[in-house]
């Protein structure tokens, strides 16, 4: 695994505007992306069952994202136990624990959050409040710093003069901020390696139309919308040299699911000789898991697929099938980007080799 970065003229902050997630001291307030772009409010949580709900109906989302929530959402759910030390705690936060983790499958980040939580509780005394609202702050900045690092060391692999494709929203809006794909975009730019960047609309529920087009406008690095159906086309005219995008679940062979229609930009990207990188911190490596023939495939309401902003678009009285995760095959992925290092043509013995087991 190769570690050569530059983190030099990345204006972090310039691209750090948006914070996806906020903690108050009481309450953790969620920006609603699924009223984005054109309306930008707060959805704030008092409790863990509101975090479970808001992860599940996507007014937060992304792979890192709904991990941090889910730490916060169990240190509000300290908020309804007494306990003497961190071990009573976590019996009696399993209940809430659980139905955080129940509230979407197939992103590691929130399972690997969550356990984490449990790890520090099992670990603490009568200070374990302070303890668990010390570890969710811990998991948000240490995000942060990851994505920034893997910025820097995913845009080292571009040429400078290259056209950038992007699939779904992996940007500041689906981590603590600056993003993973997103972040490798941002550095790319910002070090004039990139010169375009063309972003998948990402149906059906837009992800790339309306928050990731809306997210690159605040930093002014306007992206160029395409539909779904024109990536193998757009990459068949020579525009494009990458394809990076982010992921969910990153399997111990390199196997990466990611937001339905990945797989297929993976299939045209190798058709025609057109990079495909992913770009995930480690929190979304699951060693635990073989392949991606072993993941649980997120579906979704059939009814995302009949509408659009809630006007229908499709004819009435028809069934729908809505997987919104695919799995690219690690054979087809000629990158994968931690803050860890860079793991060129992934299987298993090179992710053993990066992240043990
Ligand atoms: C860095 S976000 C990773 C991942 O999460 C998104 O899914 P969703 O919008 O359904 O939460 C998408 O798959 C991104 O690539």
């Amino acid at each position: 695994m190769s570690d050569t970065t530059s983190h030099d003229s990345i204006d972090f902050d310039r691209y750090d505007r948006i914070r996806p997630i906020r903690w108050t001291g009481d309450a953790l307030e969620l920006l609603d992306q699924r009223k984005l772009p054109f309306t930008v409010e707060y959805v704030t949580c008092t409790d863990s069952d509101a975090v479970a709900a808001a992860i599940h109906a996507l007014t937060v989302r992304g792979a890192p994202a709904i991990g941090i929530a889910a730490a916060w959402g169990v240190v509000l759910a300290a908020r309804t136990v007494d306990a003497d030390d961190g071990t009573q705690a976590a019996t009696r936060l399993a209940p809430a624990m659980q139905r955080l983790n129940d509230a979407r499958p197939t992103a590691v980040n929130l399972a690997w959050a969550l356990a984490r939580m449990r790890r520090v509780l099992a670990a603490s005394g009568a200070d374990w409040r302070e303890v668990i609202t010390r570890e969710a702050d811990a998991i948000a900045s240490e995000d942060l710093a990851a994505n920034r690092r893997m910025g820097a060391l995913g845009a080292a692999l571009i040429a400078p003069g290259s056209g950038v494709l992007t699939h779904c929203n992996t940007g500041s809006l689906a981590t603590a901020g600056f993003g993973t794909a997103l972040g490798v975009i941002r550095a790319g730019v910002a070090q004039g390696r990139i010169d375009k960047v063309y972003a998948g609309e990402t149906r059906p529920w837009l992800q790339g139309a309306r928050l990731t087009a809306w997210e690159l406008q605040q930093d002014g690095i306007a992206p160029t919308l395409v539909a779904d159906a024109a990536a193998a086309h757009l990459m068949s005219t020579g525009a494009v040299q990458w394809v990076v995008v982010g992921a969910d679940r990153i399997c111990a062979n390199g196997d990466t699911a990611n937001k339905i229609g990945t797989y297929q930009l993976a299939i045209a990207a190798r058709h025609h000789g057109v990079k495909f990188m992913v770009a995930a911190p480690s929190s979304t490596v699951d060693m635990d898991t073989a392949s991606g023939d072993l993941i649980h495939i997120e579906e979704r309401d059939p009814g995302e697929l009949f509408a659009v902003g809630g006007v229908r678009t499709a004819a009435a009285e028809i069934d729908a099938w809505n997987p919104v995760f695919d799995v690219t095959p690690h054979a087809l992925i000629d990158a994968i980007v931690t803050e860890r290092g860079v793991i060129e043509r992934p299987d298993g013995a090179a992710m053993r080799a990066a992240f043990g087991g």
